[in-house]
């Protein structure tokens, strides 16, 4: 018999606009919408991937960026697995809300700041020529607030998309991996990590 997949609950944010759905739609079903609507609440599409041997089941949450939505998406944090934050990368003031975002997913989620969660973080449409953000800046940003992951996506030309889904599952295994490895008995004073949220930020990759 099939080995059963683990279920994953991965929550996409960013601005209206950024490309969350449409980056969705092409992971789940390699389709692209030029003329994609804006989402009014949320919505949620299942994918299984393989990483590293393992099956998953990567249950998607695409929630709506407009502030408006607010009260209709911010329920839905609690319980992920796995934070997907998205900006454009010719709208520089989604990037400039990428804190505000992380900041929001962590207080609805009840997770304390400082504590290990998997983000990743997506440039999308890096198709476009007037691009206004750049590599570096993003990357540096990324390294600065708990070294995550960056890709720069499109998906208008699928460019990056299956790997920026994908690293999310390996950032979780690796936070794992970290948590698991502390929590082996060892020589040292004896530490409380039995709860995951009481781990401070590992700082890895
Ligand atoms: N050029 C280009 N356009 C894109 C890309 N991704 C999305 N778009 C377009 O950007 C617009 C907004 O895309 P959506 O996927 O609806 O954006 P969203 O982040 O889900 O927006 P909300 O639902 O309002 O939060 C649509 O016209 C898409 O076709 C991309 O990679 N490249």
């Amino acid at each position: 018999m099939a080995a059963k997949a683990k279920l994953l609950k991965v929550v996409l944010l960013g601005d209206g606009g950024v490309g969350k759905s449409s980056l969705m739609n092409r992971f789940v079903s390699n389709k692209f919408d030029a003329q994609s609507f804006h989402t009014i609440g949320v919505e949620f599409l299942n994918k299984d991937v393989e990483v590293d041997n393992e099956l998953y089941k990567m249950q998607i949450w695409d929630t709506a960026g407009q502030e408006r939505f607010k009260s209709l998406r911010t329920p839905f944090y609690r319980g992920a697995d796995c934070c997907l934050l998205t900006f454009a990368v010719d709208d520089v003031q989604s990037y400039r809300n990428l804190g505000m975002w992380r900041k929001e997913f962590l207080y609805y989620a009840d997770i304390k700041e400082g504590d290990s969660f998997p983000f990743v973080i997506i440039g999308n449409k890096v198709d476009v020529e007037n691009r206004v953000v750049g590599s570096e800046e993003a990357q540096e940003w990324c390294h600065a607030n708990g070294r995550m992951p960056y890709f720069e996506t499109s998906a208008k030309d699928s460019t990056n998309v299956n790997d920026a889904f994908r690293a999310a599952v390996k950032r979780l295994k690796e936070l794992e991996d970290v948590i698991d490895s502390n929590t082996k008995p060892s020589h040292g004073p004896t530490v409380d990590l039995k709860r995951k949220d009481k781990l401070q930020s590992s700082g890895c990759c």
